[in-house]
């Protein structure tokens, strides 16, 4: 039996499917969005929908699983979270138009690195798509936010990857096929999607690239073909990739960069996730470093703060003017109160900007578009700050923009376009003139009437309208054999009669096809509106970027006045010099914030850092870090002083954690971290150092502990905070006098413990460990075991450990033991040579041998 025939629908839709193997593809049918076979299965499992069937293929039933059309969104963002990407499917064509199927196109992809939809988005964070290109001599990445228009490249050695990728937080990660396996151990969260091969073909990306930007070479963008060979195959791929995605190549990716690795102050993932930047180490967004300074206005401020926290910048320059609009703001707060005003009335005019060059702003986007646009324009530029000068002289320029906008759209314009009611009155004459024969049709109907009753003297004469006959004039039966000759007869009724005038005629077409007429001209105004406004994107952008950076300051301003932060000075030699300084997260948690100073640099590298548990050892470590990255963002920060040297990077050690994933134990993952620190870090190098060594034995853990300190002192030269429980380690700066104690200060009171999170110098007299213990409430029974236990260990660890950990290591290898003095009975053995005895001879040196054993 020959198989069943394939609706033409169904052809249609497999036809379609097949160019996008790889997504669930959403296919429209009238007011449901449709999914087949195997998708169908897929989407009501992670969607939660119902799974159907609809007639059969090839006998066999087909799978079917739908949502409805205005429920799309939603939908969508689920899976996007869960790291699948969707085609969205939609009926091009008029519904009845031709033979077949009505025409069907794929007019959206989702992925989710690509997301533009304001619904699907979360309003703090950037989303970002990176590609990666794995090249023998060289590796690259490549990255875009479709909602910031940043598009940039870097060259990155190929064991960078996870800590770029970390540092971008990619949402989506794309690689080469041959690339794939080497990429997906590295992504951090993001989801991997492969591409083909030569979609990373050099000519190919150069020659999408060049074409994009209009431009003979890349060099301008400060990539060069030859040079960067791997970076502009990334950055091809990743443009041909958003071009599938969005069915075009979206005009506000203007320009690509070339970001260098000593721009901003290097952080590995695994310091990223331990200072808790913008995620808690248990991944949550509270408290963090971004969400105690975040006091941003908007949403584009919060994440360009959060994007500034992760690229701790290293231009001085760029860091001294921020700090003079910070305090300019911080002085004027009145004008600084007058430009947050402005800012609270401005929406995310960056995304709005991103859905012009897309094509898929909406009513609303473009009416607070405009109100944004009259909000910045109304700021002043507080005196004093070149750079707010720069930033609150964009706004001006984009105040055209906001008065097109102002004639153009109404003041509260439709949500949505299809409904009409979005265009101004007085914008467009043809618009007008349609509208008013909507709304004036009543008062021409009247004016009709009463003119014809005084022309035929009839006084039933009226003009009336339904639905199905149209517009008529009534008149009753007695005076209708006195209607006029021109009014021909529409319909006979039992009392009345019902007639049509030419002039009649007239309006109704015009009023009938006036509602389609002025929805059209609507429709068509507002494509003119967007392209108006697709020229006038490289302003926009501008602006935008100019209210987000503006409203940064001001954040930082207000969080200086709020917790008297004060301005961060640079050094140019390796320094870390503060008076009382706190930990911006920590302190907003705690009742009383205990300040500290830290001195690090010149003669002294190494900071060995001792005390109780919960002494504040991690806090005063964090501390230090995040108030270098706060001074590189520009904000000021929570010190009574603070002056730092050239940082180029971060390395922090901090914490246990299992990599179940990666198949690393917690041992495992402390000393991978701190091979990685102890290979890479630098004399401009911050170094934090938490408790190294305490994943294994004591005596091995102490050792490794040593040798990393060492290593940091000798080799590293690195600034670095080096916090231990084994106290045997104090004795290090005896030895090496870059390295110096310092303590956490708490008093024993009456077998408790009082901390007083007090940094001393020196170290720390006594652990306390058990005291700890009794507060975290270890039952009394195991506690005074412990305290036998500690007392035993005590006694019996004489020799000190101490003595023989910093006794000089011998040159030689000492594993291996002394050779023993030869005992005589070898030396005569030795002397033998039994060819040359006699039978009797070599019987007397055996005696002999004997009675030297005595
Ligand atoms: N300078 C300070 N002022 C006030 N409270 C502090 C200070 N430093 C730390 N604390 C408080 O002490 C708690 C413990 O601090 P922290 O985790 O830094 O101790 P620790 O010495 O690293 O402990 P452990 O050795 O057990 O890891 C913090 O959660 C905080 O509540």
């Amino acid at each position: 039996m020959s198989p069943s025939p394939v609706s033409p629908m169904m052809q249609q839709y497999l036809d379609i499917k097949a160019a996008h193997q790889d997504k669930l593809l959403f296919y429209r049918m009238g007011d449901f969005y449709e999914l087949f076979f195997d998708d169908a299965e897929e989407a009501a499992k992670l969607l939660d929908i119902t799974l159907t069937a609809r007639g059969k293929l090839h006998g066999e039933p087909v799978k079917m699983a739908g949502v409805p059309f205005h429920a799309l969104e939603p939908y969508l963002a689920k899976l996007v979270k869960l790291g699948k990407s969707a085609a969205i499917c939609e009926q091009t064509g008029t519904v009845g138009a031709g033979k077949g199927p009505v025409e069907r196109k794929v007019t959206r992809i989702v992925t989710p690195g690509t997301l533009t939809d304001s619904a699907l988005l979360e309003d703090k964070e950037t989303n970002r798509t990176a590609a990666v290109c794995l090249g023998k001599k060289q590796s690259a990445l490549a990255w875009v936010s479709l909602q910031s228009g940043e598009f940039k490249a870097k060259i990155i050695a190929p064991d960078a990857l996870a800590d770029e990728l970390a540092r971008l937080g990619a949402a989506e990660v794309l690689a080469a096929e041959r690339d794939a396996a080497a990429v997906a151990p590295h992504l951090g969260g993001g989801h991997l999607t492969r591409l083909n091969d030569w979609q990373f073909a050099p000519e190919t990306a150069f020659k999408l690239l060049t074409a994009h930007f209009d431009c003979q070479d890349l060099r301008g963008f400060g990539l060069d073909a030859n040079e960067h060979g791997a970076a502009v195959a990334a950055a091809g791929a990743l443009l041909n990739y958003v071009r599938l995605t969005q069915s075009q190549l979206p005009a506000h990716l203007d320009g690509i960069a070339l970001e260098t690795s000593d721009e901003y102050i290097g952080m590995d993932a695994a310091t990223r996730r331990n200072l808790e930047i913008t995620a808690t180490l248990d991944g949550k967004k509270a408290p963090t470093l971004l969400s105690v300074l975040d006091r941003c206005a908007t949403h584009m401020g919060s994440r360009l703060l959060a994007q500034w926290l992760h690229h701790p910048l290293r231009c001085r320059e760029k860091l001294r003017a921020r700090q003079e609009a910070v305090s300019v703001l911080l002085h004027q707060p009145e004008a600084a109160a007058a430009v947050r005003q402005s800012l609270k009335h401005t929406a995310d005019i960056e995304r709005i900007t991103a859905r012009i060059a897309l094509g898929s702003a909406r009513p609303r986007d473009l009416s607070a578009l405009r109100e944004s646009l009259f909000a910045l324009s109304q700021i002043a530029a507080p005196a004093g700050s070149s750079l707010l000068a720069v930033l609150c002289g964009c706004f001006p320029r984009t105040l055209p923009v906001a008065e097109h906008l102002h004639g153009a759209l109404l003041p509260e314009p439709a949500a949505l376009l299809r409904d009409g009611g979005v265009m101004n009155d007085g914008h467009d004459a043809e618009l007008d003139r349609l509208r008013d024969l909507q709304n004036n049709g009543d008062a021409f109907l009247a004016e009709l009437a009463q003119r014809e009753r005084e022309r035929t003297g009839l006084s039933t004469l009226k003009v009336e309208y339904n639905r199905v006959h149209g517009f008529y004039i009534e008149l009753s039966k007695a005076q209708s054999a006195a209607a006029p000759a021109d009014y021909r007869r529409r319909q006979t009724l039992k009392n009345t009669e019902r007639y049509i005038t030419p002039e009649l005629k007239q309006f109704e077409e015009q009023f009938l096809s006036a509602q389609d007429g002025a929805l059209a001209r609507e429709k068509q105004l507002y494509a003119e509106l967007l392209a108006y406004l697709h020229r006038r994107l490289p302003e926009l952008q501008q602006t935008a970027r100019a209210a987000a950076a503006l409203d940064v300051l001001c954040a930082f301003a207000l969080q200086a006045r709020e917790h008297g932060y004060t301005a961060p000075e640079f050094a140019d030699y390796p320094v870390l010099a503060m008076q009382n300084a706190r930990h911006p997260v920590v302190e907003r948690q705690v009742a009383r914030f205990t300040p500290n100073d830290v001195q690090l640099g010149g003669k002294h590298r190494l900071m060995l850092l001792t005390g109780p548990n919960m002494g504040g050892k991690s806090t005063y470590m964090r501390q230090a870090a995040h108030i270098v990255i706060m001074a590189h963002t520009g904000s000021f920060v929570p010190a009574q002083t603070a002056q730092i040297g050239n940082i180029d990077r971060i390395f922090t050690r901090i914490g246990a954690s299992d990599d179940l994933a990666g198949n690393r134990s917690t041992f495992m993952v402390e000393m991978s971290e701190t091979a990685y620190i102890l290979n890479h870090a630098t004399a401009q190098s911050l170094v934090l150092m938490d408790e190294v060594g305490r994943g294994t034995s004591t005596f091995d853990g102490l050792a490794i502990a040593r040798a990393a300190a060492e290593h940091l002192l000798q080799k590293n030269q690195s600034l670095c905070l080096f916090s231990t429980h084994y106290f045997e380690l104090t004795a290090l700066p005896q030895h090496f006098p870059n390295a110096v104690n310092m303590h956490l200060s708490a008093l024993e009171q009456a077998a408790d413990i009082v901390f007083l999170h007090r940094v001393e110098a020196g170290p720390a007299a006594k652990s306390y460990g058990i005291a700890v213990a009794k507060r975290a409430g270890l039952p009394a029974r195991a506690l005074s075991g412990a305290q036998k236990y500690l007392k035993q260990l005590e006694a019996q660890a004489q020799p000190s450990p101490q003595h023989e950990l910093f006794a000089p290591i011998p040159e030689q290898d000492d594993t291996a033991p002394a050779a023993p003095a030869p005992h005589p009975v070898v030396d005569e053995l030795a002397a033998l040579n039994p060819d040359e005895l006699s039978p009797r001879q070599a019987l007397d040196a055996l005696y002999r041998l004997r009675r030297l054993l005595g």
